[in-house]
């Protein structure tokens, strides 16, 4: 796997790999990788396509106050695992590739990057759009994953893709957890012993609701049990909501597919996490 930092050595990089006719696949990353980003990168393998991953810790879709300065960065370890999953390059831009002197743009996608996450992140998925936007640039992919567990960000790079015409296809990838349900993520090697042990509230609430949501309980106790199920937990609840899976605005239709989504602190740790909740038949 050839690891690169220049946007020159990019160009021929890529070059080289489509050589010969190979589609080419992007998996963006900020690093620190876990078995859900490997779950990525083994997603994007197919037969005649090479396989691209970047690591940049996007400075722009950190708030003031988040944890840009302590985000993990682990570049050798990261180049390890990528090399044994078999990823082809490794894009890996500075900082000033990225942000040069004098850059001044910004894309900002309204309606789904506005609930939710949009409005306890304020300016967060102006960032990522951006940056993102930018990546696509840098390495023209044919296709791009991205995971579920980060579902408002997957409908905003949709939206985004659609409006620009990009002509890339985006393919989202199914959360992988830990053995007790635990959403992988970089930020849970914030959380000490006590919190990681209190941290499985957050899927075993969220598959409890989900649960009576689907049989047709009252959608607003279930929501209402699972935030308490959480208080209870150590958590303080930034928000857990019910949204139509397509426009991310309230779910109030059980025939189409609607989505459970949560953001709530554990300490200092923010952690988000997804459910689908299918149509229900009949409805
Ligand atoms: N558990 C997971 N299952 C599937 N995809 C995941 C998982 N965790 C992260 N991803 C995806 O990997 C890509 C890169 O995410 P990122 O590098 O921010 O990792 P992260 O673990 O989500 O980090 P953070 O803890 O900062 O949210 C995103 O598309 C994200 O949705
Ligand atoms: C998509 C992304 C790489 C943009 O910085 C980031 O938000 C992430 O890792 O999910
Ligand atoms: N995984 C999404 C990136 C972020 O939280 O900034």
């Amino acid at each position: 796997m050839q690891t690169i930092r220049t946007l020159e050595a990019l160009r021929s990089g890529i070059g080289a790999l489509r050589d010969g006719g190979a589609s080419v696949a992007l998996v963006p990353t900020m690093g620190a990788l876990h078995a859900g980003h490997l779950a990525l990168i083994e997603a994007a393998k197919r037969p005649g396509r090479k396989v691209v991953a970047s690591i940049f810790v996007n400075p722009t879709q950190f708030g003031p106050n988040e944890d840009l300065s302590r985000y993990p960065r682990r570049e050798a370890a990261d180049a390890r695992m990528l090399t044994e999953a078999g990823c082809d390059l490794l894009w890996l831009p500075p900082v000033e590739v990225m942000y040069p002197a004098g850059f001044a743009t910004k894309i900002s996608v309204s309606g789904v990057s506005e609930g939710l996450d949009g409005i306890s992140r304020p300016g967060h998925f102006d960032g990522v759009a951006t940056v993102v936007a930018k990546l696509f640039n840098q390495v023209r992919p044919d296709i791009a994953l991205f995971g579920e567990k980060d579902f408002q960000q997957l409908a905003v790079i949709r939206q985004m893709v659609a409006d620009l015409d990009f002509g890339i296809e985006i393919q989202g990838v199914p959360t992988q957890r830990d053995d007790d349900g635990l959403a992988l993520s970089s930020r849970n090697i914030y959380l000490d012993d006590a919190q990681r042990a209190a941290a499985v509230a957050l899927p075993r609430a969220l598959g409890v609701a989900a649960k009576a949501i689907a049989r047709g309980d009252d959608a607003d106790g279930a929501l209402a049990s699972a935030r308490e199920a959480l208080i209870a937990a150590g958590f303080v609840v930034d928000y857990l909501e019910l949204v139509d899976a397509l426009t991310l605005t309230p779910g109030t239709d059980p025939a189409r597919a609607r989505r459970l989504v949560a953001a709530a602190k554990i300490g200092a740790t923010r952690l988000i996490d997804n459910l689908a909740v299918p149509p229900r038949e009949h409805a």
